[in-house]
Parts: structure tokens; sequence; C-alpha cells
């Protein structure tokens, strides 16, 4: 039986911007299902970073509500685990990569090797294992934004919220990612929200894409996905159907791009 996790309900955000209140979010209202994956996608600058901060606690929401399983977020919630698309911002250079994705796991207070048994399983299943000793510093950046998902995993969140997280790294290694997304929502069961600019990620790794256009920023459409699994690079991709929601949000996006700078609110 499917579990509604996450429960966005007329949430708007407004940020004040030099002495003037400017509506950047007008009334969302989506939901999101235990273990789906959901991508948010839309023009740039129609407030999809926002919205993650303000369903993380890191912004606070001007009205409307989130709730995960039925409580309120009105700070940073402790079922879930966040990675940002500037990797080499979000891991310390002077730890070694054990020590980045033990370090969540500190406040947790979990029995004798349990933190040892949880880092150890993180590291293997990005595949990074024989990498535990090293420094960010000496290794790729697909390596590091590996290192930062293996940290988000350790803590065992229920749901992953990642903002952009493959934009740094090339291509091939954007799929290799992909696919570690993939693996782990199989393996864990984790939810996972993302944001990309990317339309073909979207399309691959979703089960829903919620699309935001126009300002302030409403939901103009929330797609499901429902192409074939398991997903494969060069199968998924080559779909007629793929090409087809492909061409759809693309539209929407167009459709909902922002003609007009942000400007007080009413
Ligand atoms: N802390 C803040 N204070 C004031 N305005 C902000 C703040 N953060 C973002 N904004 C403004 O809110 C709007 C939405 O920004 P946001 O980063 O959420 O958009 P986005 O859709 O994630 O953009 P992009 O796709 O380009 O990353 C922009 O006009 C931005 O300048």
């Amino acid at each position: 039986m499917s579990t509604t996790q996450l429960v966005v309900e007329h949430l708007s955000k407004t940020y004040t911007i030099r002495g003037a209140e400017v509506q950047i979010i007008a009334d969302l209202t989506f939901d999101v299902t235990a273990g789906e994956i959901v991508a948010i996608v839309g023009p740039s600058g129609i407030g999809k970073t926002t919205l993650l901060k303000c369903l993380t606690g890191l912004q606070s929401i001007s009205s409307g509500t989130a709730e995960i399983h039925g409580k309120p977020i009105d700070g940073p919630p402790e079922e879930m685990a966040l990675v940002f698309q500037e990797y080499t911002r979000s891991l310390m250079p002077w730890l070694t990569v054990e020590k980045n994705v033990r370090l969540p796991l500190r406040h947790l207070r979990l029995p004798a090797g349990e933190a040892d048994a949880r880092v150890a399983s993180a590291l293997a299943s990005v595949g990074l294992d024989q990498s535990a000793d090293r420094f960010p510093w000496q290794l790729s950046g697909g390596m590091q934004q590996r290192v930062a998902i293996a940290r988000a995993l350790a803590y065992r969140p229920e749901v992953l919220v990642m903002d952009e997280p493959f934009a740094s790294v090339d291509a091939q290694t954007r799929f290799e990612l992909e696919d570690l997304c993939l693996k782990i929502r199989d393996e864990f069961g984790m939810t996972i929200l993302l944001v990309t600019h990317d339309i073909d990620e979207a399309v691959y790794l979703s089960d829903r894409v919620v699309v935001l256009g126009h300002r302030p920023a409403v939901v103009t459409r929330s797609i499901d996905i429902e192409l074939p699994a398991p997903r494969d690079q060069i199968t998924t991709r080559a779909l007629p159907e793929f090409a087809e929601l492909r061409t759809e949000i693309f539209e929407l996006i167009r459709a909902g791009a922002i003609t007009t700078a942000p400007s007080a609110a009413a």
C-alpha cells in the first residue's frame, strides 16, 4: 500500500527584496508518496531552490503548510537529508572521505559499531570503499559528489532531497550518478525529491515530474512518468514515450517562463 509522506498545501513564499515584499511562490499544492522519485522542474529563477529550502526547513514558509508524516515542517526535519550541487562546498576538505561520511552521524548517538557499519555500507553503495582514507580534494568531481551522496545515505533519511545534484559533473558521470539514485531507491526504499534543469534527467529518473511556472510560481502540471522498469540509459531514452514526455515538459516549461522581473507583492 502506498503511503503519502510529504504533503504540501497552498504553500507560498515571499522574500523581502530591497525593503519590498516579493512573492516568489504562490499557492503550491502537491504530495509525495513514500519511495517515489519526484523531479521539480521549471524555468530558471522560478523558485525551485526556494521550494526545496522551504521543504527542508531552511527557509520559513510564508503561508500554507508542508508536512512530513503529518508533522508540520518548521525546521530541518530529521527524516530528510540534503545533497547540493556544490559538493566542493559541502565536503570538509581537511577530513577524509570516511570522516566526511561519518560527520552527520555524531548526533544520532548510535550503538557502538553501528556508525562504522553504516559508513562502510554507504561507501560500498556508492563504490568508494577503496577511497575511505583519501581526502575530497584527491578525488574527481563525480567521486566527490558520491561522497556527498554516501554521507546522506549513512544518515538513512526517509527522504533524500537533492538540488541539481549532477549539474557540475561530466555527462558520463551524470549517467552513472542517475543510475546510482535508482539503485539507492530500490535498495533502501528511499523517497527522492530533486530539482533539475535537465528535462531528460527528470524523465529518466522520476516517477513523477512536477512542473513549476509563472511568477509567482504555481504547479503548472504534475506528470506521471510511466516508463517501464528497470530503466536503462540506452533503451529507456530511446523509447518513443520518452521523447513525447520530454517534448511535453519542454513546452510546459517554455509556456511557464517568467516574462517579468520580480515585483513587489500587491
Ligand atoms: N534569500 C533570498 N532573498 C531574496 N530573494 C531570493 C532569495 N533566494 C532566492 N531569491 C529570489 O527568488 C527567486 C527564485 O530563486 P530560486 O533560486 O529559488 O529559483 P530557481 O528556480 O531555483 O532558479 P535556478 O533555476 O536559476 O537555480 C529569484 O528571483 C531569486 O533572486
